[in-house]
């Protein structure tokens, strides 16, 4: 795969897409998309480690480069020497070989140069040619260098041009100083690039030879220093004075190639992403949340506790990731005197913080931040996903002093990235400077990852999981999905009034009209629309201002796409319950005429809904005492391979008062809702 194709990708990811929507005026292309594919993805996550090493002439790169190499004896080094895309000189340059720059940006084949490092980049086998220091010349053959995980590009110019330079991952510059430079390249040119006295200067005397080396040195060597290498010295990471000789420098650099090897990819690529180390001690996410779905699911008698149990995994994921977020915070030590005497030295965060949610998934990991973070203010914004033309914020509620904060924003997917683009950018807006924002999230998508990082290249992106890319749909693969989905028990703390959290919920699972109407394609699935939750259940669609379900298929109300007569055809067997909302049914039991799943909710629910509404404008303390009574069914033939499990809300009812959290654990919350969608539970997790 070439660069282009991985732009195209980024881009591409950019446009259509599952989790964003498109950004007028905010730089974001909006490209029909070509499918972004897995290997894709896979490939731009297999890139080497591009470390440069640029200098003056004789600083010591060479030796600095292959002290590198020795220590890095069990990984796959390649060396590319700048040298070796020096220009061919013509016979006519030859007869006047003494007035060539060879320090010259021009000296060099640059687009040669940048070829080959694309393709070794890109794992491709690359033919270097052989530049001769006697004849000026490339001679045969050229030397085959075979794609390796670190790829160190040495040279006086490797920095000048900012092509090559955005190839690199590391760019360390061996600073000498100039006279220890000019002595041992007089030195090495004599004894080394074999200027000896016959091809030098026909005959001449050796003092004769060190003065032509120190007129090319006066004429061309140091001024093009001046002129072209030192003010690239301001692009290196890493300056190592006394090159060579600087044994704690090299090792620190072989510690960090060490590091950033064993790390994701992508963290070689934005120093400015995060991804926690596993533990080994907690599941990947994915996996969590297919056992947290598949326990419930398969247990319809699991009790409260049961469920924040198996759901706890997945906020220790966010509470790692919190926590790995806080580390970025300016912090002040601090001295607290312990009830024995004994002094602990420790630190305190910086008191302008605050949390910011993107409706409503990453409302679930907002008691994560709160955990770590007591009495955190938290701010919301609501974000409604479309295609075509529909990016629209559509509800942000943010601490009026938010300019003055640093921020962490709390969202557990990053997708495409779109999401995350105008979430970021209203912050900005809003006087938030890029450097304060903290993107906390629990898996990413390379996509997202590329789109995000270089938009923002000062904000920090902290993640537990980067996967393999996204599908056709644009969703998180393997990931879990719409993770408010997955996430079946959206947690409410008590004594919170966290209105669109319960909203949300019910919008997720149909209960509430939805908003927005995306296109469809040729099967009639609404196209690259999601819908992250509503604030209200009325006023914002064309079917808004009711409390009844809305097909995405037909826009009728009283039932949803995935029982939708019109598309999925009449069941023959069994009685209809779609319409139950409206034939004041009380309590459904659904069964499925097809593979497609689906979840009918009761009159019950919507009329118990339409209370809850009406009592939460009255009285806002309703939410917390509402309890949702979810059983769920299972069908499911054989468990070898992933199958879909039918969850059935079958009763929702409200209970007075609550029972009282325990005071072990104050995080007990409230289980809202479970939402309509099926999920694949693979055997072994079951
Ligand atoms: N620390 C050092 N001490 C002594 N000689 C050195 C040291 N580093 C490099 N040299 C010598 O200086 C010359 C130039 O070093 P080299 O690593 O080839 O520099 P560059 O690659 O920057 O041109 C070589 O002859 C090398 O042996
Ligand atoms: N035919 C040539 C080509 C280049 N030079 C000099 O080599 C220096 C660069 O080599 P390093 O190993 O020091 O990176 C540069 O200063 C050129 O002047 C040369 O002498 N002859």
């Amino acid at each position: 795969m070439d660069s282009k194709s991985v732009e195209d990708m980024i881009e591409a990811s950019s446009g259509v897409h599952f989790s964003g929507f498109h950004m007028d005026g905010l730089e974001m292309t909006n490209t029909e998309v070509g499918q972004p594919t897995t290997s894709a993805a896979e490939e731009m996550c297999k890139q080497p480690f591009v470390i440069g090493v640029a200098g003056g002439a004789a600083s010591g790169k060479t030796t600095v480069c292959d002290m590198i190499i020795q220590q890095l004896h069990d990984q796959r080094v390649v060396l590319v020497n700048q040298d070796s895309f020096y220009h061919d000189l013509t016979e006519e340059e030859l007869t006047r070989v003494h007035e060539y720059n060879f320090d010259h940006p021009d000296a060099f084949d640059t687009e040669q140069l940048l070829c080959a490092m694309e393709k070794l980049r890109h794992g491709q086998a690359v033919d270097i040619p052989n530049y001769d220091f006697k004849s000026y010349k490339n001679v045969f053959p050229a030397r085959r260098v075979n794609p390796s995980d670190v790829i160190i590009l040495e040279g006086i110019l490797i920095f000048h041009d900012p092509r090559i330079r955005e190839l690199m991952n590391m760019k360390i510059f061996v600073d000498t100083d100039a006279d220890v430079r000019l002595a041992r390249r007089i030195r090495r040119d004599i004894v080394e690039k074999g200027r000896d006295i016959a091809t030098v200067l026909d005959q001449v005397s050796g003092f004769l030879i060190r003065r032509v080396l120190l007129m090319q040195y006066s004429k061309f060597v140091k001024p093009a220093f001046d002129d072209f290498i030192l003010p690239t010295k301001k692009y290196a990471d890493i300056i190592i004075p006394r090159g060579g000789d600087n044994h704690v420098a090299i090792d620190l650099i072989v510690q960090h190639i060490r590091t950033k090897l064993g790390q994701h990819d992508l963290c070689k690529i934005y120093p400015n992403l995060y991804v926690i180390q596993s533990t080994f001690q907690v599941w990947h996410p994915t996996h969590q949340s297919n056992l947290t779905m598949g326990a419930i699911s398969n247990n319809s008698c699991l009790s409260h506790a049961d469920t924040r149990l198996f759901t706890h995994p997945i906020s220790c994921y966010a509470c790692q990731v919190v926590e790995h977020g806080l580390g970025h915070l300016p912090f002040t030590e601090k001295q607290v005197t312990t009830p024995t005497g004994s002094v602990y030295t420790g630190v305190d965060f910086c008191k302008r913080l605050c949390g910011v949610s993107v409706i409503r998934s990453g409302e679930s990991m907002e008691n994560a931040l709160r955990a770590c973070c007591k009495g955190i203010k938290i701010g919301k914004i609501l974000i409604h996903r479309e295609g075509d033309n529909g990016q629209q914020l559509i509800y942000e509620k943010l601490p009026q002093d938010i300019s003055d904060r640093h921020v962490l924003l709390l969202d557990p997917i990053l997708g495409t990235g779109n999401s995350a683009v105008q979430a970021i950018s209203l912050l900005i807006s809003k006087g938030v400077p890029e450097s304060q924002i903290i993107f906390l999230n629990l898996i990413s998508a390379p996509q997202g990852v590329h789109v995000v990082c270089k938009r923002f290249p000062r904000i920090k992106i902290v993640t537990s999981e980067i996967e393999i890319g996204l599908n056709e749909d644009f969703r998180v693969i393997p990931g879990m999905g719409e993770f408010g989905d997955r996430y079946p028990v959206v947690k409410l703390p008590l004594g919170s009034r966290s209105a669109p959290l319960i909203t949300s919920a019910l919008v997720s699972r149909g209960a509430l009209n939805e908003v927005g109407r995306g296109s469809r394609d040729s099967r009639g699935n609404r196209k690259n629309t999601s819908f992250q939750g509503s604030w209200s259940s009325g006023g914002l669609g064309r079917n808004a201002g009711h409390n009844k379900p809305v097909c995405y298929y037909c826009d009728e109300l009283g039932h949803t796409r995935r029982t939708c007569w019109k598309l999925h055809g009449k069941p023959q067997q069994q009685a209809q319950v779609a319409n139950i909302a409206t034939q004041g049914i009380n309590l459904v039991s659904t069964v499925s005429s097809s593979n497609d799943k689906f979840v009918l909710v009761s009159a019950d629910e919507f009329s118990h809904f339409t209370q809850y509404q009406a009592s939460l404008k009255s009285n806002p303390s309703t939410i917390d005492e509402l309890v949702y009574n979810i059983t769920t069914t299972i069908n499911q033939a054989s468990l070898s391979d992933p199958v879909p499990i039918k969850l059935v809300i079958t009763q929702v009812y409200s209970r007075h008062p609550l029972p009282a959290p325990t005071s072990t654990d104050p995080s007990l919350d409230l289980p809202i809702a479970v939402r309509k969608d099926s999920v694949s539970v693979p055997k072994t997790l079951v």
